[in-house]
């Protein structure tokens, strides 16, 4: 600014001179304004110079200032970089905000959304459990109401079962007194006949039945003339029993007769029943029958109505245990039919007493039973134990006696009532005499000890009917083993089975009057037939 004032001051003198107008003689003054004029230039060159130091000097300073703000704007520029960086990576988090932010919209939407859902939800809830609980109370008032009816009830019908419980037990023990009473009067000691169909088939003809009342049976013999001018004469041997059972009566309708029997061996009483008659009589058939359903014997019938009565009586709340053994006796030696050991190892066997008096066999297998079928599989194991004997001996199974018997235990907690008795089912040796010719060694000694025992057994049985003081019990294996099952409240069956063959007449008119002695000790004031009987020896 002080340039600018003094470059303008000059131009002023200058224009003054200018304007004197010299002559042209006067050099003088001529040179002088020319000397006026080159000061006055030199005043304008310094004051330039001046001018042209202050301009270069905020030149320089400009210049100094221009490479400040270059190298400021080159900082600035580098900011810029790193800035337009920033905003790149700021517009990126930006864009990434947005879209939160959208999401976020998004969900602050569905929020809203499921908030009111769930308000609604929370209504319909209050709604719901007042309802609820409106009907809980009026259920739970009903509801208490009818478990009072309920209860009531249940008292009124506990009190019913009760009572009809002791009478129902009641009514089963007077069912126990009469069945008892019945099976008394028909007889502790029973004798039933069965006669085997003809192997042939047909009806046999020295054997005719009662038609009447199926307790009667005639065996008839035609005698020739020894002359031959007299007409051949028939001999008819009549003999009553407490039942006889012609060729054609099935398994079925004997086993109805024994199951009377049967079922006093569930009420507590010992039951024994055997089957008595020559080798091929049929009583293996009788006590065991075949496989196939109708023909099945005394043995799994027996069992079958035993589990079925012992089922029924649980309701009442009988719990019984059985059981069962097997064993047989040959020659007086007693053979366990349930072993299943090595034949080597085989054990030997007594009867013994207990100190409660019970008769027990050492070493004998006694099975626990709680089913049928149980038990047909220890018919089979014996059977197959009896096979085994049989191929070592031919014909033993015939020479032998089979006793099967089941122990029957019966407890009634709730009354405090206790039964224990036995079943009994023997099937006895061929009652066969012995044939002097034939019967040597040791057939000998097993015919003896056959006929000795069954005969025993007939002796027995004729004492206990006779109610004698002595019972010859250990004459023979057979009647100590079976001591007992017979005697006192026991009821005794004995079958004899006869076959009808005519060559077979002699052991039929035998077996039938062994058996007639056994019915006739029992029954000789009733039954006049047993004295005709009697009579025929
Ligand atoms: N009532 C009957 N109905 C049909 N078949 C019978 C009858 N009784 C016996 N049998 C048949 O007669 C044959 C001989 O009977 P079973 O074996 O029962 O005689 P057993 O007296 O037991 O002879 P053993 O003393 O040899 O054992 C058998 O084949 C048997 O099936």
């Amino acid at each position: 600014a002080v340039g600018a004032a003094t470059v303008a001051a000059a131009p002023s003198r200058g224009k003054k001179c200018g304007t004197q107008k010299r002559n042209p003689w006067d050099l003088k003054g001529k040179v002088s304004d020319m000397e006026d004029k080159v000061r006055t230039y030199q005043i304008k060159v310094k004051t330039l110079n001046q001018q042209n130091e202050v301009l270069q000097d905020s030149v320089s300073q400009s210049h100094r200032k221009i490479v400040e703000v270059e190298k400021e704007l080159q900082i600035q520029r580098s900011q810029n970089g790193e800035y337009e960086m920033k905003l790149q990576v700021l517009a990126g988090v930006q864009d990434e905000l947005e879209k939160v932010l959208s999401d976020k919209n998004f969900l602050q939407k569905e929020l809203t959304n499921l908030e009111g859902k769930y308000r609604v939800m929370e209504t319909l809830r209050d709604s719901q459990e007042t309802e609820l609980q409106t009907l809980k109370e009026s259920t739970l008032a009903r509801v208490q109401v009818n478990l009072r009816d309920f209860e009531e009830e249940v008292r009124s019908l506990k009190e019913t079962v009760a009572q009809q419980k002791d009478e129902l037990y009641a009514g089963e023990m007077e069912r126990r007194r009469l069945h008892n009473t019945i099976q008394e009067l028909k007889g502790n000691i029973r004798v039933f006949c069965r006669v085997r169909p003809l192997v042939g088939g047909g009806l046999p003809k020295h054997v005719q039945l009662a038609t009447s009342d199926n307790k009667a049976i005639t065996l008839a013999k035609t005698e020739e003339s020894h002359t031959g001018k007299t007409a051949d004469t028939q001999k008819n041997y009549n003999f009553s029993f407490d039942r006889v059972f012609g060729p054609r009566a099935s398994q079925q309708e004997v086993f109805e007769e024994i199951s009377l029997l049967v079922q006093s061996a569930l009420d507590g009483y010992n039951v024994c029943c055997f089957a008595y008659g020559q080798t091929g009589s049929g009583k293996t058939y009788t006590m065991e029958g075949d496989e196939v359903d109708e023909t099945r014997g005394v043995i799994p019938r027996a069992v079958q109505q035993i589990f079925k009565a012992a089922g029924k009586l649980g309701e009442q709340g009988w719990e019984f245990t059985f059981t069962a053994s097997f064993v047989e006796i040959y020659n007086e030696t007693l053979r366990d039919l349930l072993y299943t050991g090595k034949s080597s190892k085989r054990p030997e066997h007594e009867i013994r007493k207990t100190t409660s008096n019970e008769v027990t066999i050492t070493n004998l297998t006694y099975e626990r039973v709680s089913n049928e079928d149980q038990v047909l599989g220890l018919i089979a194991l014996a059977n197959q134990n009896r096979s085994t004997a049989q191929t070592a001996q031919n014909d033993r199974s015939s020479r032998s006696h089979s006793v099967f018997q089941l122990d029957i235990e019966g407890v009634n907690a709730g009354r405090d009532v206790k039964c224990k008795s036995t079943l009994c089912l023997v099937d006895l040796a061929g009652s066969e005499r012995m044939v002097k010719s034939q019967s040597q060694g040791d057939r000998f000694k097993e015919m003896t000890a056959i006929n000795g025992s069954l005969s025993n057994l007939g002796i027995v049985i004729a004492a206990l009917a006779n109610k004698e003081s002595y019972v010859p019990y250990r004459n023979s294996k057979l009647t100590y083993l079976l001591q007992g099952c017979l005697g006192g409240n026991s009821k005794t069956l004995m079958f004899v089975n006869i076959a009808p063959e005519p060559d077979s007449f002699g052991e039929t008119l035998n077996s039938l009057r062994f058996a007639s002695k056994v019915s006739a000790v029992l029954f000789p004031v009733f039954i006049g037939q047993s004295t005709l009987m009697m009579s025929l020896h």
